[in-house]
């Protein structure tokens, strides 16, 4: 599986989110950060927002919903036309249905571990995931430091998908940068997202470039 970066517009200027959508022409997924203020302490966008994004931007949409009850929104950031829909496992009641739902609208369908959280609970669901997500800090805020101790959770999720033979991409959230990247490819992880590193520069689409060659340099991944 190529590297795939999906740079989140949590750190794009929100008035103007088509034009941040299009000053990255490389990215394979615009990363997109829902929060309700109740899942997380933070408050950003919602379903009209993606609607029209999705409308707007000619890279897909990877939305990433930090909300409760996903279970009852999460379909419908598929049918908004969101090409990648993550729910957080700790936030669903019935992460099998959802994760169904999801996929029947035709979307991707992710599902996303806090820091804290062992993904081996979790092994007899990868076949009903497009993605897993490991958040690499603690969800609601970007800029924040990337935490290594993620890393052997990342091992261990790429040594379960291998056992299984599950084709699960492998995503990490939070903290990604030139200078942790490498670290999350060398453990497995194929699908990096990245906020301040790709926004906070002054070249974005450069950014991702130089996200992409770091982690194909060390990816193990065909
Ligand atoms: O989901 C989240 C935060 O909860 C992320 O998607 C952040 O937006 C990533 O930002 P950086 O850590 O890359 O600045
Ligand atoms: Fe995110």
């Amino acid at each position: 599986m190529a590297i795939q970066i999906s740079p989140s517009i949590l750190s794009a200027d929100f008035a103007h989110l088509a034009d941040e959508a299009a000053a990255v022409p490389t990215a394979d997924w615009l990363h997109v950060d829902v929060m309700d203020g109740h899942f997380v302490p933070n408050l950003t966008l919602g379903l009209p927002v993606v609607e029209s994004l999705a409308r707007a931007a000619a890279t897909p949409l990877d939305c990433h919903l930090m909300i409760e009850d996903p279970d009852r929104w999460a379909p419908a950031y598929a049918e908004a036309g969101a090409g990648s829909v993550t729910i957080h496992a700790k936030a669903a009641s019935a992460p099998v249905r959802t994760l169904r739902e999801i996929r029947r609208q035709g979307a991707r369908a992710g599902l996303a571990l806090n820091p804290a959280e062992p993904v081996d609970p979790y092994a007899d669901l990868l076949g009903e995931m497009d993605m897993l997500l490991l958040m690499t800090v603690e969800p609601g805020f970007g800029g924040q430091k990337f935490l290594d101790l993620v890393l052997p959770k990342i091992r261990r999720a790429r040594e379960l998908m291998d056992e299984r033979g599950a084709a699960v991409w492998l995503q990490v959230d939070g903290g990604v940068s030139d200078e942790t990247i490498e670290r999350a490819a060398e453990a497995g992880a194929d699908v990096f997202v990245a906020g301040s590193a790709v926004y906070g520069a002054q070249d974005p689409a450069g950014a991702v470039d130089s996200l992409r060659a770091q982690a194909e340099r060390v990816s193990k991944l065909a």
